[in-house]
């Protein structure tokens, strides 16, 4: 097993181009490109692991934020890409584009393509095992065809004290084309589950998790990796969402869950690890694993370059500025062969007797050193 290693939170940062709608209002397009890792934000320098400007394509960005994290699934790790920023700032551009076109297609699709191309051409004797999962805001689960409103699953805790949604369907799948099949399916899951609430607005998180296990048939090793894909919803000011009644309601409470995230953020990058307040939004729970625990993380910050959207992409990229800070320790999920356990069991046993006798010493010189004892 390897040893734990401490890694940062990767964070990247992608501009969408000015839309047609900002160009005819006359905005200016506030931000300037230099090279791969800065950029001026209305006369602010921001620096982050990699800027994409608005020209860069999905094809681009994919191979250098997300590519790395197949090796690290297949080799036991757990890890995470999330897109943070306002509604129409590109995130569902970045991490799903236009599913079934080639050029267009974003992180989600690649990643599996690539998955599954990479457990084709591995050794014969690793047998694997795959299942996805994805839930949107609310935890409603979106892989469930009886009952798609069903909500509010709660959130609970593994025997390893990692959160997970509890009820949440999981699929075993056996080729990318089953899983983009069951991500079309999702999506249309998600769109029946919003209209039966009766809620029209389009924002909410949506979390999709793929867990790889793979068992070695000679050595009996075993390795768990898991995926996590997130497009969060839009980080925007509620009062430019011209939201009323129970779409105010839910604006609110994703706004809530966003500033849980933001605070999350703020103490892990402060070091502030043993009250990190986790438990103020189901989201941060969810994310818990990804957000200072065994994950390796990176963070797309999406922004608009448009004025009219200052505000929110100066927030964006201060998110992003804190967000690089944090650290986390990640290892590799293995369950133990026989052999292994064996192994473990003899170390902790040379180790005990090796306390034991240091024990006994200390005693012995105690004794000596009690009033009375002393020998000079
Ligand atoms: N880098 C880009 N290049 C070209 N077009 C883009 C880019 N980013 C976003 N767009 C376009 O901008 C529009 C809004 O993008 P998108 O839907 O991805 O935003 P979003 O942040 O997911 O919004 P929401 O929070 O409302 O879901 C889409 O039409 C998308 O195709």
């Amino acid at each position: 097993m390897a040893d734990p290693s401490e890694c940062n939170v990767k964070v990247v940062c992608r501009f969408r181009p000015m839309n047609e709608a900002e160009t005819n209002r006359g905005d200016k397009c506030l931000a300037q490109f230099f090279n791969d890792e800065t950029v001026n934000f209305c006369k602010m320098q921001y620096s982050f692991d990699q800027v994409f400007s608005p020209d860069q394509t999905q094809e681009h960005v994919y191979t250098a934020c997300a590519r790395q994290i197949i090796c690290d699934v297949l080799q036991g790790y757990n890890g995470t890409i999330f897109a943070y920023g306002q509604t129409a700032s590109g995130k569902t551009h970045t991490m799903e584009g236009q599913l079934n076109d080639h050029l267009k297609q974003g992180i989600l699709p690649r990643i599996i393509q690539d998955i599954f191309g990479h457990i084709d051409s591995m050794d014969e004797n690793l047998e694997f095992l795959i299942k996805v999962s994805a839930e949107v805001q609310k935890n409603w689960d979106c892989l469930n065809t009886g009952d798609v409103t069903k909500t509010n699953l709660s959130v609970h805790e593994d025997k390893n004290r990692v959160p997970f949604v509890k009820g949440c369907t999981e699929r075993f799948v056996s080729s990318s084309e089953e899983v983009m099949d069951i991500i079309l399916k999702a999506k249309v899951n998600r769109h029946v589950a919003v209209t039966n609430m009766n809620e029209h607005s389009s924002r909410s998180h949506c979390i999709f998790m793929l867990s790889v296990k793979q068992e070695n048939k000679k050595t009996k090793q075993i390795l768990n990796g898991k995926l996590c894909l997130v497009d969060l919803a839009g980080s925007e000011k509620v009062s430019k969402t011209l939201a009323e009644g129970s779409v105010l309601d839910e604006a609110k409470n994703i706004n809530r869950s966003l500033s849980a995230l933001c605070n999350v953020i703020s103490c892990l990058a402060e070091g502030r690890r043993c009250h990190v307040p986790y438990r103020d939004s189901k989201m941060t729970r969810v994310l818990q694993d990804s957000l200072g625990g065994n994950c390796r993380t990176t963070i797309i910050c999406c922004c608009s370059p448009s004025s009219y959207n200052e505000a929110e992409t100066r927030s964006t990229l201060m998110f992003g500025q804190r967000a690089k800070t944090i650290k986390n320790t990640v290892v590799v999920n293995t369950d133990l062969t026989a052999e292994q356990w064996q192994e473990k069991y003899e170390k902790e046993r040379r180790r005990r007797r090796l306390l034991q006798s240091l024990n006994h010493r200390l005693q012995e010189e105690l004794a000596c050193l009690r009033p009375g004892n002393y020998d000079f």
